[in-house]
């Protein structure tokens, strides 16, 4: 008889007075509302030219149907009624808008609810953090997606584009330290190789500091080039299994058959950490250590700065028409690889969805047997963590393989910058050594410089995932006409 999983711990909340989930839910959600509300009181007159009709009577214009004014009012109103909802403990609603996910969010609630077992109806405080506050981002895309002509504005592009914009330093640093490895690429020997690898993956790595819901919209570009310090940051790293990574690769690379060499990026943020997300894609391509990489991005704005179809290719155009050679022909390229298909975006509903990815198996068994096809899943940031691991109360030793939870379609690795209070993998006596040096280093924003790096899979799981992915191969055959990984656009 096997022996019986262990009980998984709680899951973070707002419950817990003094978690970072309770000043999140307390302090930075509302402060979070109050920006989106103030873009969009910013852009009254931008919807009131562009959705304004003028109708001439002799020397008067009239400007009538103020659709836009009048959208634009209604989505104020939804947003200031949920903020209120929000920071007075209210039951989290069904949502009730005919959006395609919403049958998906209700089912979640009801599973929710019926969790409490009767005590008392989810709310904002009292149900986990992971989802009153992937329901909160939810809302503003209902409050939006509800009120045409505004329904497709991105109540978050503003600080996206400003991230990038103030990221330009970091961007051309990089964008010329990559073009200039690439003139000599085919030189390198594989101890060198290795180097760069583990270089772009701490920069990728690092990236994810630029995030603005982290900083609730306040400024997080990437002011110097990250290449300078990552000396210096190595002590920050929590948990470093760059080792293993390279091992994975080089392994799936002798063992390639006649299948390609696939690696899988599941984004985070736009702005600096995506150029830095690119540039690691084009490495892996450019090195032969991969033969085609998916990235997966959001099909809704979420979390203010992740990236969207629609940051993809902007940054991609960006980069293009940037009067910096080194910049542009990065642009050049990677517009390239999506047309050749060596490059794909993908942006399933599951990614903005509560579930953690433990439940994606059923949720979105299409999305799973996508994964499966992978060699290696690199999840980048803080929520995909939260969502890996279930965003529970692990103790720090617990192995990051057993906080998955059975969530295995491929060998996987988390690149996150640690922004809330869930944290596994590390050594015994490691967490409380930290906590000792640095008591709110789990809850406050100024030590977040803990990074952790982390793969899933010891060396003895590879073949396992080999014979894996074949059989995935047959199923994903059967489900590839209900997801097609959307091609470049
Ligand atoms: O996934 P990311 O961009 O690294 O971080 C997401 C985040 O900013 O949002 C939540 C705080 O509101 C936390 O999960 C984390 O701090
Ligand atoms: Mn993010």
């Amino acid at each position: 008889m096997a022996a019986a999983a262990p009980a998984l711990p709680v899951s973070l909340s707002g419950r817990f007075k003094g978690s970072f989930a309770y000043f999140t839910i307390k302090d930075r959600l509302p402060q979070i509302l109050t920006r989106v509300i103030d873009t969009l009181h910013r852009h009254k007159n931008e919807f009131f030219e562009e959705h304004g009709i003028d109708v001439q009577i002799g020397t008067f214009v009239l400007r009538l149907f103020q659709k836009g004014v009048e959208a634009e009012k209604r989505a104020i109103s939804f947003l200031s009624k949920l903020r209120n909802e929000l920071q007075t403990d209210k039951p989290v609603t069904p949502l009730e808008d005919e959006l395609p996910d919403a049958a998906l969010w209700n089912q979640y609630l009801d599973y929710q609810r019926n969790l409490s077992n009767g005590n008392g109806e989810p709310s904002w405080f009292q149900s986990p953090w992971l989802f009153v506050e992937c329901y909160m981002y939810r809302r503003i895309h209902a409050a939006l997606a509800q009120n045409p002509p505004i329904d497709n504005f991105d109540v978050f592009k503003e600080g996206k584009a400003q991230n990038f914009f103030e990221s330009q330093e970091a961007v051309i640093g990089l964008c010329t330290y990559f073009q200039e490895l690439l003139k000599n690429i085919k030189d390198l020997d594989e101890k060198q190789l290795q180097e760069e690898l583990f270089k772009l993956l701490q920069v990728s790595l690092w990236g994810n500091k630029c995030d603005l819901s982290f900083s609730a919209g306040e400024d997080s570009s990437q002011k110097s080039s990250p290449l300078q310090s990552l000396e210096n940051m190595v002590p920050y790293i929590l948990v470093n299994d760059m080792e293993k990574l390279w091992s994975l690769l080089v392994n799936a690379k002798k063992n390639r058959t006649e299948s390609n060499v696939r690696v899988d990026i599941i984004l985070d943020n736009a702005g600096f950490e995506l150029v830095s997300d690119l540039v690691l894609a084009d490495f892996l391509l450019s090195s032969k250590l991969a033969d085609e990489i998916y990235f997966h991005g959001k099909s809704i704005p979420w979390y203010v700065s992740d990236t969207t179809k629609h940051d993809f290719n902007w940054t991609l155009k960006q980069l293009q028409s940037a009067n910096h050679m080194w910049m542009s022909r990065c642009g050049i390229n990677w517009e390239g690889n999506l047309k050749k298909g060596v490059w794909v975006f993908c942006d399933h509903m599951f990614w903005t969805l509560p579930h953690d990815f433990s439940s994606m198996g059923g949720v979105a068994p299409d999305l799973y047997a996508e994964l499966q096809m992978s060699n290696l899943l690199l999840f980048k940031g803080d929520l995909n963590y939260r969502k890996l691991t279930g965003d529970r109360k692990w103790e720090y030793t617990v192995p990051f393989h057993q906080a998955l939870n059975k969530f295995h379609p491929a060998p996987l690795c988390s690149l996150r910058t640690l922004k809330s209070d869930t944290q596994v993998g590390l050594k015994p006596g490691q967490g409380e050594q930290i906590q000792a040096s640095e008591p709110d280093w789990m809850s406050s924003q100024e030590s977040h410089d803990h990074v952790l790096l982390d793969i899933s899979v010891t060396k003895e799981q590879m073949n396992h995932y080999q014979t894996a992915a074949e059989t995935a191969q047959s199923e994903l055959a059967a489900l590839s006409v209900k997801y097609d990984c959307g091609q470049y656009t």
